[in-house]
């Protein structure tokens, strides 16, 4: 898709390519009441080849199309964790805001920060959210900043918002020697607390809260994303669900 972005007073415009696999047709795959394998384990049961079900395949069409925004702060592991769930769901693309911000501006993220300040670049991922946020079956890796401003929670909540949360220390051990513009400081650690402490409440809006202990894998980190994500949807079953289950506990048919 084509997504115009300004910084200063430079329009330009890229063409970014999504992914790498094929969607199914929602038309097929949605509503076939599909329950959550975790609490129906047959669901998971494979065919005589022996081979299992992922759980994760499940959750596409349980999802109806929902986009999950993936938040958290820098080296949590949102772009890597967002890309195994994508390709574990199957009918899901991953995005990443980062990766489209420095594609269409053709800057790196410090660069803009060195250019435009951190207001220019909040700004360009404001647009970026904009631009993204109307598409469906997408996996979204945010940048870690994006819960700071009020305006990108009209859209997160558009979508299931997953916070990756990690200690700092475990955090400073995976991003350590990168060139995060913020960590730029004397002490990147308690950088990190700072930024950490200031926006934690921001990230506690969200509907899900992953805690990545030292010792959890990226592929970990995935799984404990699904399972929770499908208990997620049994508490909070789409409208139309509870629409019919209202109709036909007064007696009336569902059409
Ligand atoms: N659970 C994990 N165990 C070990 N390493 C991990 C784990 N999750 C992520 N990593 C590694 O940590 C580094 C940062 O991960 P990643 O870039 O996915 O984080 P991010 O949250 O997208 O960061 P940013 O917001 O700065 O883009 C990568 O090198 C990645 O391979
Ligand atoms: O935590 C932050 O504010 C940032 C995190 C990265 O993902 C990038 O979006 C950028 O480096 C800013």
């Amino acid at each position: 898709f084509t997504i115009p972005t300004r910084l200063s007073r430079r329009t330009i415009t890229v063409r970014y390519m999504a992914g790498g696999f094929e969607w199914e047709d929602p038309g097929e795959v949605f509503d076939q009441g599909v329950e959550n394998p975790f609490k129906n384990p047959d669901l998971m049961k494979g065919g005589d080849d022996g081979m299992k079900i992922d759980p994760a395949r499940l959750l596409g069409p349980r999802l109806n199309g929902s986009n999950l925004y993936l938040v958290g702060m820098m080296g949590t592991g949102k772009s890597t964790v967002g890309d195994i769930v994508a390709r574990r769901i199957g009918s899901y693309n991953l995005l990443d805001t980062d990766d489209i911000i420095e594609k269409a501006s053709s800057m790196a993220i410090p660069e803009i920060f060195e250019a435009e300040g951190e207001e220019g670049f909040r700004e360009v991922e404001t647009q970026i959210l904009n631009s993204v946020h109307p598409y469906v079956r997408c996996v979204i890796s945010t940048g870690g900043g994006i819960v700071t401003r009020n305006e990108n929670w009209s859209k997160l909540q558009t979508g299931i918002v997953v916070w990756l949360d990690a200690a700092p220390e475990v955090i400073m051990k995976r991003i350590e020697g990168t060139d995060r513009p913020l960590l730029q400081t004397e002490d990147p650690l308690q950088t990190l607390k700072d930024l950490l402490e200031e926006r934690k409440e921001k990230y506690a809006q969200s509907d899900l809260r992953i805690e990545i202990t030292e010792d959890m894998n990226e592929e970990e980190v995935a799984s404990q994303i699904v399972f929770d994500l499908h208990n997620f949807i049994d508490d909070n079953p789409p409208a139309w669900k509870l629409a019919k289950a209202k109709a036909q506990s007064e007696g009336l048919d569902w059409v």
